[in-house]
């Protein structure tokens, strides 16, 4: 009997706190960050078939590649050697729907891959622990630990080492889109060269901000958002300073760049007022799309059963 396909979701992250240290000799920045799980998802599925391959739906899809550079193919790979599988023919294709900006700095590709390696342990029975998941997850990018840990975490290292963090609400969102996407490693690139010729501001330390999300206050925590890469974002997108401004204008607490941006998160007082801004800040015309979005929510998990167990939708007849 063919196994049933298995879908997983897996959310987009926003850093909170992105505090970069100098390059490292591997060529990665020490970082101090805190990651929040938020209500934007990508769906994959993985299926046996003969004929190996990707398919991508959604927003963006048309540039996500399809072949062994897709960071989901990368996991199938990874995972296959690991268990003892030919590489080569892994026997599974893969279905992404996109619902995470592609190149948005919100960790799409790495979404992907976390959720690839949850659907294949479970459609190969390999059994395989958070832990022993979360070393794989690592050898495939920094943000990957985090896609399927999920909730909020700090994060040390590259930002693979990750600790829970108590946040003891949920926060809501308006998250602004940009045309066109950044690369992360140019955004990197950039800071250093910031740094190199001047003294760009630093964010401080993590402390009070942990405590804000302890006490839930998303005004106090509005005060202590900071990101050592925007700047960076900010110089290779100069149009970024009107998204940011634009966001706090249409009523948010307050606006960062989102990991490498160059999407725009902008935190709002309640459910409500980020449905306000959201439509305020579409009507700006600083942005191609805006979404509204809460956090924390869970990491990489197994929908397939939700989804049968969801009731059939009438059949409508014309
Ligand atoms: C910007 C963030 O999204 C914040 O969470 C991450 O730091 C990026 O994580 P990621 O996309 O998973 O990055 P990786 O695939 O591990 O690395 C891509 C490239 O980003 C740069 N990079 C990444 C992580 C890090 N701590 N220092 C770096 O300098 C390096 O040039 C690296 O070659
Ligand atoms: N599954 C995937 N989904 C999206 N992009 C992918 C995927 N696999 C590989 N890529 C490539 O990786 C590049 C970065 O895409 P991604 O959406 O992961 O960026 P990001 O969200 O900014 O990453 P991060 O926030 O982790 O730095 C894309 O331009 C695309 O070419």
């Amino acid at each position: 009997m063919v196994p049933t396909p298995i879908t997983v979701r897996v959310p987009a992250k926003v850093n909170l706190h992105l505090s970069v240290g100098d390059a490292r000799p591997d060529g990665y920045h020490e970082l101090v960050t805190v990651f929040q799980a938020l209500s934007m998802t990508d769906e994959v599925t993985v299926l046996v078939a003969e004929e190996p391959g990707i398919d991508v739906y959604g927003d963006g899809a048309d540039s996500v590649p399809t072949g062994a550079s897709n960071l989901a193919w990368k996991a199938v790979r990874l995972l296959a050697e690991h268990s003892g599988r030919d590489p080569e023919e892994p026997g599974v294709r893969l279905s992404i729907h996109k619902g995470i900006p592609v190149a948005g700095g919100m960790a799409g590709g790495s979404a992907d891959a976390a959720a690839t390696l949850v659907a294949l342990n479970h459609l190969w029975r390999l059994e395989l622990g958070r832990d022993a998941l979360s070393e794989l997850a690592a050898k495939l990018g920094s943000d990957v630990p985090f896609s399927l840990q999920g909730g909020t975490a700090l994060g040390t290292g590259r930002g693979e080492r990750l600790v829970p963090v108590l946040a003891r609400h949920t926060f809501h969102w308006v998250i602004a889109l940009d045309r066109r996407g950044l690369s992360t490693p140019a955004v990197y690139t950039e800071l250093d060269r910031l740094r190199a010729e001047s003294r760009p501001s630093r964010v401080g330390d993590v402390e009070p901000l942990l405590e804000a999300l302890a006490t839930g206050d998303p005004r106090q925590l509005a005060l202590l958002l900071g990101n050592d890469l925007q700047a960076a974002a900010v110089s290779l997108r100069p149009g970024l300073r009107r998204t940011l401004r634009a966001g706090v204008q249409a009523g948010a607490l307050a606006g960062i760049v989102s990991g490498s941006g160059p999407t725009c998160a902008f935190l709002c007082t309640d459910a409500e007022s980020a449905v306000r801004v959201a439509a305020e800040l579409s009507g700006a015309g600083v942005c191609r799309t805006v979404r509204v979005a809460h956090g924390p929510v869970p990491g990489a998990r197994i929908v397939t059963e939700e989804r049968a167990d969801r009731p059939t939708p009438p059949q409508v007849h014309a």
